[in-house]
């Protein structure tokens, strides 16, 4: 079969060919996740408020997408899935990529150049450390900057745009290049598993050509963004963008009431044998232990209303055709569980309750680190602290969590009683029997 490129004789267009518009924004982290959200986004804001707004994409470490781009005239498809329904699109936002390893000097040009006025991000939460190579590469960049320039943090963090200026300004210690930059909040949302070969055969089935940059996402997509561009911006409230003030209630109701019931999903499901989150929502008392999470535990720290919000949440997580492994969303679960599940406990706490759901995540995670499942198969620990995590107690896990996590004598007892009962039943026999 042919590969995709420009030449390609396709149903429908790409919206924006790659080379009829010029490149004005710079991402880094060619990941699953940029491709079906923002690039999509962008895209469609260039096919109807014009400009010159096409991404340059940078890979910090693997060439694997960026070798695929190229080989394709910078065009991919976004197949969306929907149970049996999947239909694809191809997308033609990418002006060119850039490789950070050894292409640096390129990169640096690019982060200086006035044409480019947005830089966005999506380089997982263990990017945001001082010191990571990407931030060292983006601060060099900035070094030559002198124009105004938005920095868009896309990675599910709480207060992600805060998080990147602060540890954009220690770095850099210039406050003249500080005053031009601005780093808006997000809430960004659409569920992109890593692409298989059946992805990849799907799309191929559905645009008549290879696509090795494909990616499959569910129809919903979400993005909430601070209002704070200071270079200009594509038009991104004509492509169903939500343009705010404030995005700090937004994140963090996705973050507690989506990703926080992902990442329960995840261990709670791998210890019981569920390959994909579909599956483990679907095993007896799932379902209703997560609304009972989501009830109890998540709703009442949240502004904004999270009960419609975290049925909407589930249904999407029984999306089937998505098949999100479990593992995956397991992986790296020292940084995770930080953004998506310590906020909740923290405020329950402070409200004087024991959330006894979020414990049982806990617990679950803790089991998960011990690396096996419940049926004895070995589990790969996956996360930058592995050689920290594995063989260490319960009570030293929670510390390095957070620090004082394991001090709090209610939330510890209600910890090791769930860690006692998956212990004793497995995962789930404990949740059937809720
Ligand atoms: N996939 C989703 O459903 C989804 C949805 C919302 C938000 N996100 C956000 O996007 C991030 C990336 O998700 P994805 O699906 O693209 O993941 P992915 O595994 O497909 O890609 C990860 C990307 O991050 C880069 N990366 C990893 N470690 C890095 C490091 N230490 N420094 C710099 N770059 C690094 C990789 O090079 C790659 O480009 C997530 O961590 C999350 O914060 C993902
Ligand atoms: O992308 P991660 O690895 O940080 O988290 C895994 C999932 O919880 C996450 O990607 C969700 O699918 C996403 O946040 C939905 O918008």
């Amino acid at each position: 079969m042919a590969r995709l490129n420009r030449s390609t004789p396709l149903k429908e267009a790409p919206l924006v060919r790659p080379g009829e518009v010029g490149a004005g924004v710079l991402h880094f982290g060619l990941g699953a996740f940029h491709r079906a959200h923002q690039a999509v986004y962008i895209e469609d804001a260039i096919a109807r408020g014009g400009g010159d707004w096409g991404i340059v994409g940078v890979a910090p470490s693997s060439r694997d997408v960026l070798a695929a781009l190229s080989a394709q005239d910078m065009l991919y498809s976004v197949l969306t899935v929907d149970g049996p329904d999947a239909s694809a699109r191809v997308v033609g936002a990418f002006h060119s990529v850039l490789h950070a390893g050894s292409e640096s000097d390129a990169v640096l040009d690019r982060i200086a150049d006035p044409a480019v006025k947005v830089v966005t991000f999506t380089v997982t939460e263990k990017a945001y450390v001082p010191g990571s190579a990407v931030l060292d590469l983006l601060v060099r960049g900035l070094r030559r900057r002198q124009t105004p320039l938005a920095l868009v943090s896309c990675d599910n963090l709480n207060g992600n745009g805060e998080l990147l200026r602060r540890l954009v300004g220690e770095a850099l210690q210039d406050p003249d290049i500080m005053a031009l930059l601005s780093f808006p909040g997000t809430m960004v949302d659409r569920i992109v598993p890593a692409s298989t070969p059946e992805t990849l055969a799907t799309v191929e089935s559905l645009i008549g050509a290879r696509d090795e940059a494909a990616i499959a996402a569910e129809p919903f997509r979400e993005w909430v963004v601070q209002d704070d561009f200071p270079g200009g911006r594509p038009a991104l409230e004509l492509a169903g963008v939500t343009l705010t003030t404030d995005t700090a209630p937004y994140e963090l109701r996705k973050l507690r009431a989506l990703n926080g019931v992902h990442s329960a999903l995840a261990y709670l499901g791998v210890l019981a044998g569920a390959r994909t989150i579909d599956a483990a929502l679907a095993l007896p008392g799932y379902r209703a232990a997560m609304e009972a999470f989501i009830e109890r535990d998540i709703a009442p720290t949240l502004r904004l209303p999270a009960i419609p919000y975290g049925q909407q949440v589930l249904a999407r997580f029984a999306n089937s055709a998505l098949r999100y492994r479990t593992l995956q969303v397991a992986g790296d679960g020292s940084q995770k569980l930080p953004q998506r599940l310590l906020g909740t406990v923290a405020d329950r706490r402070a409200a004087g309750e024991v959330p006894v759901y979020g414990a049982l995540v806990l617990a679950a995670w803790i089991r998960f680190v011990g690396g096996r499942a419940d049926d004895g198969t070995e589990l790969p620990l996956n996360d930058p602290l592995a050689a920290r995590l594995r063989g260490a107690t319960p009570q030293q896990l929670l510390e390095l969590l957070r620090p004082g996590l394991a001090d709090d004598a209610p939330l510890r007892a209600e910890v090791e009683r769930w860690l006692r009962e998956l212990e004793r039943h497995g995962a789930a026999a404990t949740l059937a029997a809720l």
